[in-house]
């Protein structure tokens, strides 16, 4: 599979190394917006930065390469990519997270929300830590959480970063240097606390991911999550 690796940063590198091993070619890597034919690739993945991503998915769906995407931080254009798909009977697919495991604390996380929304004396809040270089907080994957307890919940409506209030789940987002991304669910009372964490050890489960949602796009047609890829 020929791959267009569109952002060569941490996450370009880590994905670039798994897609050799995993015995596909790199026929373009950029960093930038412009200088290469997409044309040339069988699909491209996306991991750039928030004023980036949009353009990138767009110039693969108007050209018909399918794109997978995990830059976040630009999801308020998220509706106007899904469309673009449709039109062009393109195929793409974005996910917050790409590693496994997240996916599979994604629906931990469903289903601890549906057993607590009944007990009103738990208050839950979401912390998320990043390394220092990270552009957006909270994290895309702490708003997939936070979204998945409101989903769930009936004690929440809404979601915010640093604030809590009636209906609002707080999130908390934290930055220190090297951390690759932990993600804390917190339901408190004043008995006691229950926990759910994710901490990544690497970059390595996101990249995989990324790689393995490439292999699976390719011949279909559609906007699709990592739960079609990874059958959830
Ligand atoms: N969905 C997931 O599983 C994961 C998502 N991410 C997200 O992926 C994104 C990238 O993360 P990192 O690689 O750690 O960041 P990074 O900062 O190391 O790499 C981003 C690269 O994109 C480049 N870039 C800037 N403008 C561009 C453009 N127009 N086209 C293509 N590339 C451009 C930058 O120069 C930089 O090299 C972030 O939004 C991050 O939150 C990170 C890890 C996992
Ligand atoms: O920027 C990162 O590094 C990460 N970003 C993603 C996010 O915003 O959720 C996924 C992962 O946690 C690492």
């Amino acid at each position: 599979m020929k791959i267009a690796l569109l952002g060569y940063g941490r996450m370009g590198q880590a994905i670039e190394q798994i897609a050799i091993n995993r015995g596909h070619d790199i026929v373009i890597k950029t960093s930038q917006d412009n200088g290469y034919n997409i044309k040339d690739a069988d699909v491209a993945i996306d991991f750039s930065i928030p004023n980036a991503a949009f353009n990138n998915i767009s110039n693969c769906l108007n050209n018909n390469i399918p794109v997978i995407s995990g830059t976040t931080g630009w999801l308020d254009k998220y509706n106007d990519a899904v469309s673009l798909c449709e039109k062009n009977k393109g195929a793409f697919i974005y996910a917050s997270n790409f590693s496994l495991g997240v996916n599979i604390f994604f629906e931990l996380n469903e289903i601890l929300a549906k057993m607590m929304t009944k007990l009103e004396d738990y208050k839950v809040d979401i912390e998320e830590i990043h390394h220092t270089k990270k552009l957006d907080a909270p994290s895309g994957t702490a708003i997939t959480l936070a979204e998945g307890v409101i989903k769930n919940h009936s004690q929440y409506s809404n979601w915010k970063l640093d604030e809590s209030a009636e209906n609002t789940l707080p999130i908390t987002a934290k930055r220190i240097p090297d951390v690759p991304g932990t993600h804390i669910i917190t339901y408190k009372s004043d008995i006691d606390t229950i926990k759910i964490e994710h901490e990544a050890h690497s970059r390595q489960g996101f990249a995989l991911g990324a790689v393995i949602a490439a292999e699976w796009i390719i011949g279909k047609t559609g906007v699709f999550t990592m739960k079609d890829v990874l059958s959830l």
